[in-house]
Formats: structure tokens, C-alpha cells, sequence
């Protein structure tokens, strides 16, 4: 595994108040990482240490085998994307992509014109006179046309439609496939995203709880589906996520793997087992007395 950023023993408190305790974990290159937690799980604390923003109270971070903090080289190789009001901006749009071409060494300009078309943003409107949409637009084409070798998104769609988030969601996998880089997102829409992920990091109360590829986490469930009294009885004793029921159709997400007899008990009478969603798990797993 090829360890892009090392992060050990991280700790962040403001004054008195620890708000990321003892995390530890490595990112490769190349691919896209989730992070999810509830409200004031520590997630913006995290990526604003990752993006130097911050400097940990203890522990260490390392990208590309140097410590980012105040470190010009690894710095241009992080692009933070956070939720923006753009407040004091008052120069035209162009000029903040003129401005990015001096520091972004792999900014691309051809492929920033192109998302300023598609997501139709005003070339010479200050950038503080755009909607909130247009500027959540903004700060979305600035991460993707830098092509910073990590790129973290903290909440950047905040303010999107659905028809542009999902452009965004497009665009993100495949300027992924052409140019290759270190993807976080950290999101509260996490059935919409989910597909986007290759590995999950769950974050709760400033402790790092889940760290796995997609595929592992999800399989750490299922979803039973099928007669709604069949799916009761055999259902019975086991960790209920969540449960639908249709007419005499019944779905019901458990947690916990089944055994090989189990899924076969499963199949013979009818009922289909498919994976859990990872919205139900990460509700399950950041339960509050969990
Ligand atoms: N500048 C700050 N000064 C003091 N406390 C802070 C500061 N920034 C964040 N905190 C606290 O740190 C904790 C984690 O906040 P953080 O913003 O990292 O969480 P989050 O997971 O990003 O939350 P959300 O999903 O609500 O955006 C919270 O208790 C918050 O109040």
C-alpha cells in the first residue's frame, strides 16, 4: 500500500474542548475517500488539520512523507474546498481563475472554461454577487480544474440543485479516470454520494471509528427482503437497522454478517438478501450510547 498521507495519533482540542482524539490512519493515491459523521463529529476539524489550516495539538500528520504544516511544497498540493460565502470577493469570476493559475501548479485552464460553461457561471459578475448555488458551482470548478493531488471537498455542494450536484458527481469520477488523485469527501448526503466512495471513514465524537473500503462496510450488514412473516421469523433476534413493509412485502436491514447456513435458510424459503445501505449503517453505527 502506498502511503500518501500518514496520520498518527492525531489530537486537536480548542481550549479545553478535545474535539479529535487519537486518530490514526493512511490514505493511498488515487483514490476517493469518504468521511462521514454527525453534526460536530470533528470532520471540518480533521480536513482543515489535513489541509494545514491547523496545526494538531499533538500527533502527527505526513503527506507524501513530510509534515504539510507551513511547508510550501506539500501546501500547493492540497486543495481544500470548504462552503465559501465569498463575502470579501468582489472581483469578477475570470480574475479568480487568473489568479489560480500562479499557484496551482496543475491547474488546467482549459478544463476550468469548460465547467464555468456548463454550470453557467457569469465570467465578469463578482464573484460575492453570485447565488449560492452558482458559488458552491465556483468553489466545485476551483478544485477540480487545480487537480491538486489531494483534493478535499467539505460539504461543497451546499447550496447546489440536484441537477448540478449530480453533474458534479459526474464530472468528480471522471476527471478522476483521467487524472488520478486523492479524493475526501466529507458529506451529510450520503446515500447520494455513496456510490462515489472507495473507502469510508466514519468519524464520531473525534474518534475514528470505521475505516474500510466501501465493500467491507457495507457487507457488514444485509438487507432480507421477501413475505413480511417470513422476514419477521427470521429476522427474530437479530440487529434491526431498519424495516419497510409494501403490501405483504417486507425489508428489513440487520446488521451483522449471516452465516453460510443462514443465507441458505434464507434462500429456501424465499426470501432475497442484498447489501445494506450505507446510510442505515452509518446511523446505526454513530447511535448516540454506542
Ligand atoms: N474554531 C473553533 N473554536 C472552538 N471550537 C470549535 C471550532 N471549530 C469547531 N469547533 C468545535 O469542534 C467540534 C467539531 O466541529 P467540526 O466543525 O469539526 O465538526 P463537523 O463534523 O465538521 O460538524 P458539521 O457536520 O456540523 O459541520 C464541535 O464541537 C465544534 O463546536
Amino acid at each position: 500500500m502506498n502511503k500518501f498521507i500518514e496520520v498518527n495519533n492525531l489530537c486537536l482540542s480548542y481550549k479545553n474542548q478535545q474535539v479529535i482524539k487519537n486518530i490514526s490512519f493512511s490514505l493511498e493515491q488515487g483514490k476517493i475517500y469518504g468521511l462521514i459523521g454527525r453534526n460536530g463529529a470533528g470532520k471540518t476539524s480533521l480536513l482543515s488539520l489535513l489541509a494545514s489550516f491547523n496545526q494538531p495539538t499533538a500527533g502527527t500528520i505526513k503527506i507524501d512523507g513530510e509534515v504539510p504544516f507551513e511547508n510550501a511544497r506539500i501546501m500547493q498540493e492540497v486543495a481544500f474546498i470548504y462552503d465559501r460565502d465569498f463575502k470579501d470577493e468582489s472581483s469578477p469570476v475570470k480574475e479568480m481563475f487568473d489568479t489560480l493559475k500562479r499557484y496551482r501548479p496543475n491547474f488546467d485552464e482549459e478544463y476550468a472554461k469548460y465547467l464555468l460553461d456548463r454550470f453557467e457561471l457569469p465570467l465578469k459578475k463578482p464573484v460575492n454577487k453570485l447565488s449560492k448555488g452558482k458559488k458552491a458551482a465556483l468553489n466545485v470548478t476551483i478544485g477540480l480544474s487545480s487537480r491538486a493531488p489531494i483534493t478535499i471537498f467539505d460539504e461543497a455542494y451546499l447550496g447546489m440543485d440536484a441537477p448540478t450536484r449530480t453533474f458534479f458527481y459526474k464530472e468528480l469520477l471522471e476527471d478522476q479516470a483521467r487524472y488520478p488523485r486523492t479524493f475526501i469527501l466529507s458529506t451529510h448526503l450520503v446515500s447520494e454520494m455513496d456510490y462515489l466512495f472507495e473507502e469510508v471513514l466514519i468519524i464520531h465524537r473525534g474518534e475514528l471509528v470505521f475505516h474500510d473500503d466501501f465493500e467491507t462496510l457495507i457487507s457488514r450488514g444485509a438487507a432480507i427482503t421477501g413475505d413480511f412473516s417470513k422476514v419477521d421469523q427470521f429476522v427474530q433476534g437479530k440487529k434491526k437497522l431498519s424495516e419497510q413493509t409494501l403490501g405483504r412485502t417486507k425489508s428489513v436491514m440487520i446488521y451483522g454478517n449471516l452465516t453460510e447456513e443462514e443465507k441458505e435458510k434464507a434462500r429456501s424459503i424465499g426470501l432475497d438478501i442484498g447489501p445494506v445501505n450505507l446510510q442505515d449503517l452509518f446511523i446505526y453505527l454513530t447511535e448516540e450510547g454506542k
